[in-house]
C-alpha cells in the first residue's frame, strides 16, 4: 500500500556540519509521525542530526511552518542551525528573507551571502519555569547540578532558546567527555524535559570554544540554538561580551545578543544533495 510519504522530496544539507534534512511536506496534509522520522533517519544516506519538516504557512504572512524532528524521533521547538537550511532550501524559491513558524514562535531569517544566512531566534527565555527546570530557581545564571553528576563541573546555566540548555563553562572544553557526561545531564532529574548540554570554554571575552551534546540526538558538529544560548549564559555571567564567535567542531557561528533583547546567529549552510524518499524506507515500519 502506498505511504503518504513515498517520493516526497527531501534535501540533504549541513549548517557547519549539523547533519540536516529538510522534507518538503507543503503538497501534503501528513503530519511525520516519530517512528516515521526514525524509519528515515535509518534509510540508507539520510542519517540526520534534526529532520527540518516543512508545511504550508498556517497564518497569513508566513513564509511556512515548520517542525523539527531529533534522530529519536522527539520533536524540538528551535534548531538553529537547520532553520538556515530551511532558508536555504527556500531561497532557491527566490525568497532572500524568511518568516517561519516554529513550536516556539516566529523566526525570521535573512540571506546575508550565497550560502550564508542570519537568523533571528527570537529572545531567550530565562527563568526556571520556561526553561524548564523541575524546581524553583531563583537565578538561572548559577544553578548546582544536583544531585551533583560525577566528572561534570558543580554548577551550570540554564536558558531556553525555545528549546532547554545547560551550559556549563570549563577551562578545557576539548578533553570533557562528552559520550560519558551528555546523556547523563541530559536526563538529569532537574530537567523535566531533557536538555541539551554545552560546553564552553571562553577563548577570550568574544570567541568562544564549544561542544554540545543534543537532547534527542547525542554529540553533534555544532548546535546554533546552544551557541546562542552560550553566548547569553556568558554574557549574563559577565564572562563575555554581547557578541561573539563560536567555535564548534564542524565550523563558526557568530551570535549576537541585541539591546532589543533578540539573538541573531549568523553562519554558512552546504548543500548535499537532493532526493525523494523510497518507499521501501516505510514498508514494514510501525509506531
Ligand atoms: N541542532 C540544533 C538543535 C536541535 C534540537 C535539539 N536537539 C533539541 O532537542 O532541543 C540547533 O542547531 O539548534
Amino acid at each position: 500500500m502506498a505511504h503518504p510519504l513515498d517520493h516526497l522530496p527531501i534535501l540533504r544539507m549541513n549548517g557547519a556540519g549539523n547533519e540536516i534534512l529538510v522534507l518538503d511536506l507543503r503538497g501534503s496534509d501528513h503530519e511525520l509521525a516519530p517512528h516515521e522520522a526514525r524509519a528515515i533517519a535509518n534509510a540508507p544516506g539520510l542519517r540526520f542530526d534534526q529532520l527540518m519538516a516543512l508545511h504550508r504557512p498556517r497564518r497569513p504572512g508566513d513564509d511556512a511552518y515548520i517542525r523539527i524532528y531529533n534522530i529519536d524521533g522527539s520533536l524540538s521547538a528551535a534548531c538553529g542551525n537547520g532553520t538556515r537550511c530551511v532558508a536555504y532550501a527556500l531561497a532557491r524559491e527566490g525568497k532572500a528573507a524568511l518568516r517561519l513558524e516554529t513550536d516556539a514562535g516566529l523566526i525570521e531569517t535573512r540571506r546575508q551571502a550565497d550560502m550564508v544566512f542570519t537568523v533571528d531566534m527570537g529572545r531567550p527565555r530565562l527563568g526556571w519555569r520556561e526553561i524548564p527546570l523541575a524546581r524553583a530557581v531563583e537565578d538561572t545564571r548559577e544553578i548546582a547540578l544536583d544531585p551533583p553528576v560525577a566528572g561534570a563541573p558543580a554548577r551550570f546555566c540554564a536558558v531556553s532558546m525555545g528549546n532547554p540548555h545547560a551550559v556549563f563553562f570549563v577551562d578545557d572544553a576539548t578533553h570533557v567527555d562528552l559520550e560519558a557526561l551528555g546523556p547523563r545531564i541530559e536526563r538529569h532529574p532537574l530537567f523535566p524535559e531533557r536538555a541539551n548540554v554545552s560546553f564552553a570554554q571562553m577563548l577570550s571575552r568574544d570567541d568562544i570554544l564549544l561542544r554540545v551534546w543534543e537532547r534527542g540526538t547525542g554529540a553533534t558538529k555544532a548546535c546554533g540554538s546552544a551557541a546562542c544560548a552560550t553566548l547569553v549564559a556568558a554574557a549574563r555571567a559577565g564572562l563575555g561580551e554581547r557578541a561573539a564567535r563560536l567555535r564548534l567542531p564542524g565550523g563558526d557561528l557568530h551570535i549576537e545578543w541585541r539591546a532589543d533583547d533578540h539573538v541573531l546567529m549568523t553562519g554558512p549552510v552546504e548543500f548535499e544533495f537532493e532526493t525523494r524518499l523510497d518507499p521501501q524506507i516505510f514498508q514494514g515500519v510501525v509506531a
